[in-house]
C-alpha cells in the first residue's frame, strides 16, 4: 500500500502542472488578443484626435498666416511656422505665397520611415491647406498662398508604443494574477479533493474493500465529486458483497452440508496435492476410512433426526484429532469418513487412528443396538505408503477400504492397518 504513496505525490505534481501550464497559455492567448483589440482601438482613437487636432492648429494659425501672405512679410511667417514647428509632434512647415514662394519654413530631420509608423499614421501625416485673405466685406475672401505641414512619424510612433507596452504589461500582469487564482482555485477544491480520493482507494485492502477509508469532502457533497465518492463507496461495497458470495460458495463446493467439514470433492483434490507432493519428497502419506459402527440400527431406533445430530457430533469429535494444519478430515459419504495424514508412516497413522476410536466412544452416544458396545462406536481401516512418481494413490485408498471391511467383519469397534514392506 505504501509504495503508492508516491505515485500520488507524482499525480499531484503532474496534474497541478499540466492545469497550469494549460491555465497560463489560455490566459495568455486571451490576454493577447485582448490587448491587440484594445491597441487598435487605441491607434483608431490616436488617429481621429491627432486629425482634429491639426485642422485645429491650422485653422487657428490660418488668419495669421494669410495676412504674412498677403503682405509678403516673411519675418511674420516665420514667426507663425515657428509657433507651428515648435509642437514636439511636427517634423516641418512652411508658409508660401500665391505664387508659391516659400516665406518661411522650418524642417527637423526625419529618420527612415517605419512599417508601424506607415501603417499607423502613414495616410495622416501631410497637410496642405489654402490661406485665404478678406480683403474687404464687398470682396469675397482670395487664396494668397499655402500652408504646409508633416507631421513627425517617429514622434508619434513613440507616443503609441508607449500606450502599447503599457496596455500589454497590463494585460500580461493581469493575466498572470487571473491564472495564478485560477490555480490555486483549482488546486483547492479539485486537485486535492481528488487527491484525497486517490489515497484513500490506494490504502484500501482488496481483501476488504468495503473497509476503505472513505474520504469526507467538505464542501464537495452534492457535486461531481461528491457523487464520484459515493459512486467508489457503493461499488466497493458491491465488490465486497461479490467476494462474499464467491467465499460462502467456494466453502459450499469444499464442505459437507451437514457436518461441516470437508466434502468428498475437496477430500480427492486434497489427496491428489499430498500424494504428489509426498511422491516428489519420497514422504509417507496415510490415509483412514472410518465407519460408524450399526448405523443403520441407530438410525431406525433413533430416529433420523438425531442420526444427523450424531453424524455431526463423531465429525467434530474427529476433527479435533486432527493437525488442522497439515491433515485433512472429510465426509466420504453417509455414515462414513476419510482422514489423510501427510507424512504419518503407519505407526503415526494407527496412534491416531487410535486417538478417533478412544474420542468416538468418549461421546458415550447410547446406542442400544450397538453389534460392537452399548454406546456408538467406530471402526477404521489404516494404510500408508510412500508413493512413487507416476503412482496413483487408489492403491492406498484400496488397502484402507480393504482394512476397513476387515475391521467389520472382525467385530467392528476395531482397527485394521496395512503394513506396506
Ligand atoms: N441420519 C442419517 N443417516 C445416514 C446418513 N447417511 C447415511 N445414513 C445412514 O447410514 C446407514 C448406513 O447403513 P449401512 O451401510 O447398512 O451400515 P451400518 O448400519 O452402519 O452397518 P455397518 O457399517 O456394517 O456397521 C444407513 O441407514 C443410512 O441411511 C445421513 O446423512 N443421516
Amino acid at each position: 500500500m505504501s509504495s503508492r504513496l508516491p505515485r500520488g505525490a507524482l499525480i499531484k505534481g503532474r496534474l497541478t502542472l499540466k492545469q497550469a501550464l494549460l491555465t497560463l497559455l489560455i490566459a495568455t492567448l486571451i490576454s493577447l488578443v485582448a490587448g491587440s483589440l484594445e491597441l487598435l482601438s487605441h491607434a483608431k482613437s490616436m488617429r481621429a484626435s491627432i486629425e482634429q487636432r491639426t485642422q485645429q492648429q491650422l485653422a487657428i494659425i490660418n488668419g495669421a498666416a494669410a495676412e504674412a501672405a498677403f503682405q509678403l512679410n516673411p519675418q511674420l511667417a516665420e514667426q507663425i511656422a515657428l509657433g507651428l514647428f515648435n509642437d514636439d509632434d511636427i517634423a516641418f512647415v512652411a508658409i508660401q505665397d500665391d505664387f508659391g514662394r516659400t516665406l518661411a519654413t522650418f524642417e527637423s530631420p526625419t529618420p527612415p520611415p517605419s512599417w508601424l509608423a506607415e501603417a499607423l499614421f502613414g495616410d495622416i501625416l501631410d497637410y496642405r491647406t489654402p490661406l485665404r485673405y478678406h480683403l474687404d466685406d464687398t470682396l469675397p475672401t482670395s487664396r494668397v498662398g499655402d500652408i504646409q505641414l508633416t507631421l513627425d512619424q517617429r514622434y508619434l510612433t513613440a507616443q503609441f508604443l508607449a500606450r502599447g507596452y503599457s496596455v500589454v504589461g497590463v494585460s500580461i500582469v493581469e493575466a498572470f494574477l487571473l491564472s495564478s487564482l485560477f490555480i490555486a482555485f483549482f488546486h483547492v477544491y479539485i486537485t486535492r479533493p481528488l487527491l484525497k480520493v486517490h489515497a484513500a482507494i490506494s490504502q484500501t485492502d482488496p481483501a476488504h474493500p468495503a473497509r476503505w477509508p472513505k474520504p469526507t469532502l467538505r464542501g464537495h457533497r452534492d457535486d461531481e465529486l461528491g457523487h464520484l465518492v459515493e459512486s467508489v463507496d457503493h461499488l466497493l461495497h458491491e465488490f465486497q458483497r461479490g467476494l462474499e458470495q464467491r467465499d460462502h460458495l467456494h466453502r459450499l463446493s469444499r464442505h459437507d452440508g451437514l457436518t461441516g467439514i470437508a466434502n468428498r470433492r475437496y477430500f480427492d483434490t486434497f489427496l491428489a496435492h499430498q500424494w504428489e507432493q509426498a511422491a516428489a519428497t519420497h514422504a509417507p502419506i496415510a490415509v483412514i476410512f472410518i465407519d460408524i459402527d450399526s448405523f443403520k440400527a441407530f438410525n431406525d431406533h433413533y430416529g433420523h433426526t438425531l442420526g444427523d445430530d450424531t453424524l455431526k457430533r463423531v465429525a467434530k469429535a474427529l476433527d479435533r484429532c486432527i493437525d488442522s494444519q497439515s491433515d485433512l478430515l472429510a465426509r466420504y459419504g453417509g455414515e462414513e469418513f476419510v482422514c489423510v495424514l501427510p507424512g504419518k508412516d503407519i505407526h503415526g497413522a494407527l496412534s491416531r487412528a487410535n486417538h478417533m476410536r478412544q474420542a468416538v466412544m468418549a461421546l458415550a452416544i447410547p446406542h442400544a443396538r450397538g453389534a460392537a458396545d452399548s454406546v456408538l462406536t467406530i471402526s477404521m481401516g489404516v494404510a500408508s505408503v510412500r508413493p512413487t512418481p507416476g503412482e496413483s494413490p487408489d492403491r492406498l485408498l484400496n488397502e484402507a477400504d480393504a482394512r476397513l471391511y476387515e475391521a467389520k467383519n472382525r467385530g467392528r469397534n476395531r482397527i485394521e492397518a496395512f503394513i506396506s514392506v
